[in-house]
């Protein structure tokens, strides 16, 4: 038996939740410099570095023993949210000539 309740759990995810939002907020300055530095939009989704990014965290989790199918789907939700991002600040540095 184990002296640890719910709240005890709770305190480490929300100790944990803290690392993963100052992560994030470390990952977003990289990927509005990036998005900076693209042409266009579809430079900005870059297909091919988003599998290649999947693949990479799929080997992490095995590696890290967390759940490859749980990275996957995390890291997918939040690529899709970080090119939402880069697409609003790559408009507003070149507003779109609706032709790409
Ligand atoms: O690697 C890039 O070019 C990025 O802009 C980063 C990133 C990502 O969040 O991993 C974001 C947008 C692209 O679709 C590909 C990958």
């Amino acid at each position: 038996m184990t002296d640890r309740g719910i709240d005890d759990v709770r305190a480490e995810i929300d100790a944990v939740d803290r690392d993963i939002v100052r992560l994030i907020a470390q990952r977003q300055r990289s990927v509005v410099e990036a998005g900076l530095m693209k042409v266009d939009r579809h430079a900005v989704r870059a297909p091919g570095r988003v599998e290649q990014v999947v693949d990479k965290v799929r080997t992490l989790a095995d590696e890290a023993g967390a759940d490859p199918e749980v990275v996957e789907r995390t890291y997918r939700a939040m690529i899709g949210a970080f090119i939402d991002l880069e697409l609003s600040v790559h408009e507003r540095r070149a507003p779109s000539r609706g032709d790409e």
